[in-house]
Parts: structure tokens; sequence; C-alpha cells
């Protein structure tokens, strides 16, 4: 599989290849031949509905669920080829973040930072030497002695990552970890994740049925449907080029629909030999928009009205969705259009 989004000057921290799941003889197949590659340092994002794949995908990186076919390698290993205790060292290597935090409720803070250490045999005095290091990464200190039951939402997932961390994982994995988390809570989740990911040099692979999630925290993402990966890339071209159908209507629920229905309703009929036609165009890089309106109105001598727009910033970059309605004659309207799609924008048209 070679996939030339991947940033090629970066090792390989997970790869998936051809990985198949069906839970069931004649079940629903959970996984059907999913291939990604995720490189060292990145934020993945998988995006999909609910039954697309993505829980059986993320617990396939650390074989909580086996695949029936394909290869999991993480870091260079090869994890299917390993015996009982060589997978329990590399599950050290990889964190996981849940989305209902899975605390031991008469565990303090610091006891359930330290369970996995415990676990794995690390004597006490070492364990609480990392739970002191950990706890200022995830802003506990304060929370050290406090019970599961006297945090809000928000901490207690602090707790879940500071868990994931114990071990000094390389690979974070996140199960929908902010799905349980108000808006303004998942945000402040999804900048710590980023921050650990700097601090720490962590690779980070999460689900999710959000495509705000992905825009906020992701470089990169694979939208899965029906145990199929449908498309994957950048997180800035994904969301301004969407290929497929499926894509398109993720990014429309953060990117809003550009052209509001009762606002078409209530546009000026085109005069008498005239038409009118309503795109949406895409503005990505360098274009003001203002001067593409401008200029295609002047040049192609018809009119634009700019029916709604939208100007927002995805992975740093600008981009704006614009609703235009353009009148004129037939031949100017596509010319003017024509040259819009020829400086790269992408323009489609919006049927009424
Ligand atoms: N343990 C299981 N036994 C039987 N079928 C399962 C099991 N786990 C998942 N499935 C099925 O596999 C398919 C994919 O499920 P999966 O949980 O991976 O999807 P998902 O995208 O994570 O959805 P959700 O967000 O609802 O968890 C679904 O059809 C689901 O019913």
């Amino acid at each position: 599989m070679h996939d030339e989004t991947a940033p090629a000057d970066r090792a390989t921290a997970i790869r998936l290849i051809g990985l198949r799941k069906r839970f069931a003889a004649g079940g629903t197949v959970a996984l059907d031949d999913v291939s990604l590659e995720v490189k060292q340092g990145e934020v993945f994002g998988i995006v999909g509905r609910s039954g697309a794949g993505k829980s059986t995908l993320i617990r396939s990186v650390n074989l909580l669920e086996r695949p029936d076919a394909g290869q999991v390698e993480v870091l260079g290993a090869d994890l299917l080829a390993m015996d009982e205790p060589a997978l329990r060292s590399a599950r050290r290597g990889i964190g996981m973040v849940f989305q209902h935090f899975n605390l031991h409720t008469r565990r303090t803070v610091a006891e359930n930072i330290a369970f996995p250490l415990e676990i794995a045999g690390v004597p006490r005095a070492e364990r609480a030497a990392r739970v002191a290091e950990i706890l200022p990464l995830v802003g506990l200190e304060a929370k050290r002695d406090s019970y599961p039951a006297q945090l809000s939402g928000g901490q207690k997932q602090r707790v879940g990552i500071a868990r994931a961390l114990a071990s000094r994982p390389r690979i974070l994995l996140c199960d929908e970890a902010t799905s349980a988390l108000d808006p303004e809570t998942t945000q402040e989740i999804l900048a710590l994740l980023r921050e650990l990911r700097e601090r720490l040099d962590l690779t980070v692979l999460l689900i999710t049925h959000e495509m705000g999630v992905v825009k906020a925290v992701c470089d990169r993402v694979a939208v899965m449907e029906a145990g199929r990966v449908i498309e994957q890339g950048r997180v800035f071209d994904v969301f301004t080029r969407p290929a497929h159908p499926t894509t398109r209507r993720f990014v429309a629920e953060v990117i809003g629909h550009a052209v509001p229905q009762g606002t078409l309703a209530r546009l000026p009929r085109p005069a008498e030999g005239q038409v009118r036609q309503v795109v949406q165009v895409v503005f990505t890089g360098p274009h003001s928009t203002r001067a593409v309106v401008s200029e295609a109105s002047r040049d192609f001598g018809i009119d634009i009205n700019i029916v709604s727009g939208r100007v927002d910033e995805i992975a740093g970059e600008p981009f704006g969705v614009m609703a235009l309605a353009a009148y004129g004659p037939e031949a100017r309207v596509a010319a003017a259009f024509a040259w819009m799609r020829g400086l790269g924008l992408d323009v489609a048209e919006v049927s009424e």
C-alpha cells in the first residue's frame, strides 16, 4: 500500500495491512480490507458513523481485537507474530484512552494512574515517582488524592489520559475520548492531546464520529463506512475537497450548508433572456474571495449576488465557502465559472 499523503520523512508508527474481521459467520463484516499508515508524531483520526468499524479497527492496533486476516505492525514489530509475553510488553508502548474513562471508583486519582504500573510489577517508589511526573502534565496535581466521583468529566478524562501515559507509551489510542464530554471540555481535552503529542513526541490515533474533533486536532484523517476506508488524506484536503458523498456529508456538518434553502427561495428572478445560476465555491490558498467575485463580475459582464459565505481555518490554513448567484447571459455565466475553476477553485452547481 502506498499512501502519498503520509509525510515521507517520518518513520512509520502504525502500519495496518489488509485487515479483515467478521464477528460471526454470516454476520456483518466489521473490517473489510483496511490498510492504514500512521507516521510518528502524527495525530491521525478515523471518522465514521456508528457501526462503520472504527472501534474494531482501533482495538486491532493493540490486538484487543484480533483480525481474521491482515498485518498489524506497531513501531516496526509484527504484533500478530508475538507470543503472549512479547505482546504484553508491546502493549505497554501503546496507551489507550476510553470514552467512558473506565476509572476504578474506589481508587484515588494517583492510584488510578499507577494501576497499569502495579499490574506490570513496577516497584512502589517508582510508581509514585512516575505519578508525580505525570500529574502536572495533565494539570491534576491538586486532585492527586481525589476519587473519580469528586471529579468533573474533563478531569476524569485527564486521569484516563494520565493512566494511558503511565508506562511511557510512544503511541496513544483514543477511543471516542471526548464523546461523553460537553463541547468546551472537548476542546480542552483535544488541546491537551495536541500538547502532549508535542511534549512527549507521541503518535496519536483516535476514532470519532464527529468531524469537529478531526478538524480541531488531527493532521490526517481516514473516513470509514461499512468496514472500509472510503477516503483518506490531510485534514485540510479532505475538508476542502471531499471526494466521497459520505465525506461531503461529514464535512457539511462542520462547515455548515453554504446555501440556506430559505435564502435561495428569496433570490430575485433572472431578467428576460438571462439565467440565474447558483454555485458553491470553496476558496482555498491565496485567492482573496472579494477579488475573485468582483473580477468575475467585471470581466464577464455579469451580476453576482453573494448568497452566503463563511471563512474558517482548518489545520491552520484559511478556507472559505461561499454561495454565489450569478445573473447574465448563459454563456457568460458559464465562462465566469470556468474561469474560477481555472484558478483552482472548487465550483459546484447548486440545484434549486
Ligand atoms: N463483539 C462483537 N460481536 C459482534 N459484532 C460486533 C462486535 N463488535 C462490533 N460488532 C459489529 O461490527 C460492526 C462494526 O462495529 P464497530 O463497533 O467497530 O463500529 P464503530 O464504527 O466503532 O461504531 P460505534 O461507534 O457504534 O462503536 C458493527 O456491525 C457491529 O455490530
